[in-house]
């Protein structure tokens, strides 16, 4: 078993670096890491258009470390209200790399996102030629569908229809939990792609549940039982290229998670490759990290693959017990805990 693990630097195909004070965190701990990054837009208000995602990655940019090449890819937020030049002047701009379909209520921020996707079928038909991915949040709202069970129900009502209809249109099925949701994608034209973060392969609701409720584990679409994590973890470490790197690091306030009502999203920028490479050593199968991590979600968007090398060192060290994140403080994933890797900086 070897202690050095090289790859090529990878990217992270979806993100949340939030906004103002927190980006100078944000940004430094995925820049560590990650060569590019696809950036969430549930922002309030969210960035709607190619001029607020160029005002938005300014300050991304401005919150690089000192000579980080950190590239932030920027992505549009569907509302009903988007329109078919919105997403020509997006891809026109050359920094806009998809649109991300929110539905109406489905998570952080998504109050203005898309109340009925047919409202939006246009803008699907515009993006598919002009050759921008969708990007999709795909759990169901309605109240009467166990939380359990959204994101079934969103394969089954929604992005079947959506992906038979726009047969050109790339799609990328974000941050998937299910092992309904794998069989989707493996049965899906190439043009069906997928996102799978650490956390949904290294836990399951148990982790969450069983002797005490732990905010930190809670996260949208929630951590389901674990048949479905044995499934996302077939599908990561499969070399089937459809499966890439997606963290959804998504870093709420301490007092936002631990509370009555806690807000979704799990912290682990500030160690995603090395999480990743937990669950992946778990299953023997280190040697498929590479091309999971660097490779296929590079392929997937028609981008060129980075050329740096990163280096994992096996050296076990102790998470924080929480992480500077603006004016307040975030609890990273496995605050106080041991990661068995780690990134070797300023190789
Ligand atoms: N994943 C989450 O639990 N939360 C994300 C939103 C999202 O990706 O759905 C957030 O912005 O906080
Ligand atoms: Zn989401
Ligand atoms: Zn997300």
């Amino acid at each position: 078993m070897s202690d050095r693990l090289t790859l090529l630097r990878p990217d992270d195909w979806h993100i949340h670096l939030r906004d103002g004070e927190a980006l100078s965190h944000t940004v430094a701990d995925a820049s560590r890491q990650f060569a590019r990054a696809i950036i969430m837009p549930n922002l309030v208000p969210p960035v709607r258009n190619a001029e607020e995602a160029d005002a938005y990655r300014q300050r991304i940019l401005a919150a690089r470390p000192a000579g980080s090449r950190f590239d932030p890819l920027m992505v549009l937020y569907l509302t009903d209200a988007t329109r078919p030049q919105d997403v020509r002047q997006a891809k026109a701009s050359g920094f806009v790399h998809a649109a991300k379909l929110y539905p109406a209520g489905a998570t952080t921020n998504s109050a203005s996102g898309v109340t009925r996707i047919d409202n939006i079928f246009e803008v699907l038909e515009t993006m598919a030629e002009v050759g921008l991915p969708l990007l999709v949040h795909g759990e169901v709202t309605l109240p009467e569908i166990d939380v359990f069970d959204r994101e079934k129900h969103f394969i089954d009502e929604h992005l079947t229809r959506v992906v038979e209809r726009f047969p050109t249109l790339k799609v990328v099925f974000e941050h998937i939990t299910t092992r309904d949701a794998v069989q989707f994608v493996e049965a899906a034209p190439a043009t069906v792609g997928a996102t799978i973060t650490a956390h949904h392969l290294l836990y399951n609701r148990n982790h969450m549940l069983v002797g005490g409720i732990r905010p930190h584990f809670y996260c949208l679409p929630i951590l389901k039982r674990n048949v479905h994590q044995e499934a996302l973890l077939d599908a990561a470490t499969s070399g089937n290229p459809k499966f890439f790197l997606g963290t959804d690091s998504a870093p709420h306030a301490q007092h936002a998670k631990e509370s009555a009502c806690g807000c979704a999203g799990c912290y682990t920028a500030f160690a995603a490759i090395e999480l990743y490479a937990e669950a992946f050593e778990q299953r023997g199968a280190l040697d498929r990290l590479e091309p999971f991590a660097s490779h296929f979600g590079a392929d997937f968007y028609g981008l060129p693959r980075n050329t740096e090398q990163i280096t994992l060192v096996r050296e076990g060290w102790t998470v924080p017990s929480h992480l500077p994140f603006g004016e307040r403080q975030v609890v990273p994933l496995r605050a106080g805990e041991t990661l068995q890797w780690r990134l070797e900086t300023g190789a």
